[in-house]
């Protein structure tokens, strides 16, 4: 009880990355033709929505999905409000507590109409990862597609999130949730070989 959905619907409009594998869904096999049962089939970009990337997404030699601790992704996490920025960076920490933190969530508002891919968004610089790293967060959430700008080739926030041991959810939902503490969970699926996952984010006031 209590829990609030912080993913995006997967639907046939759901957005996804410039030239990207659209979601779909189709009814491969309907009752009419099984007999008993309709089994769905899904086709998508494994970074369509509300996402974990798997460092093997940036890195030919970074982990898969499988390979990544569940436990990342449930427990404690901090909200907190950073709207209104190019670039969010290490400075942009200094106000807040992060103490004993080991989960955060940048509400960033950066991407206010998710039925539109944005063309610009804020992104995350590697002295924000090295501050991550030193506070001993193991998690970065966000309700942007990328922690690096859009026309990012680099991806130099991915990498520095990497080399912080930061692990990285995407497209968060985040419109009705205020800053302050939660329980987060948002397990990414056993894809062995997946460079990520769509995931199921949910949170709950503490
Ligand atoms: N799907 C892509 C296709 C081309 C270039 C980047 C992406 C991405 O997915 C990047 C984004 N930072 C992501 O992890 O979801
Ligand atoms: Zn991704
Ligand atoms: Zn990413």
């Amino acid at each position: 009880m209590t829990w609030i959905d912080v993913s995006q619907p997967l639907h046939a409009d759901v957005t996804t990355w410039p030239g990207d594998t659209k979601f779909s869904y189709e009814i491969a096999w309907p009752m009419a033709q099984s007999g008993s049962v309709n089994v769905g089939k899904v086709t998508m970009s494994l970074h369509v929505g509300t996402h974990i990337d798997a460092p093997f997404h940036f890195d030919d030699h970074g982990k898969r999905v499988i390979n990544l601790d569940p436990s990342l992704y449930i427990g404690p996490a901090r909200v907190i409000h950073l709207p209104h920025k190019s670039k969010i960076e290490a400075s942009d920490l200094d106000g807040h507590d992060l103490t004993g933190v080991e989960r955060l969530i940048l509400k960033t508002d950066g991407w206010p109409d998710k039925r539109v891919f944005p063309e610009t968004i804020p992104e995350l610089t590697p002295s924000l990862a090295d501050r991550l790293g030193e506070l001993g967060i193991f998690l970065i959430g966000l309700d942007l597609p990328s922690v690096d700008a859009i026309d990012s080739k680099e991806m130099s926030a991915h990498h520095a999130l990497a080399r912080n041991g930061v692990h990285i959810l995407e497209g968060l939902v985040l419109d009705d949730i205020l800053p302050g503490d939660y329980d987060l969970n948002a397990v990414p699926l056993p894809i062995v070989e997946g460079d990520g996952s769509p995931v199921r984010a949910l949170l709950r006031p503490m």
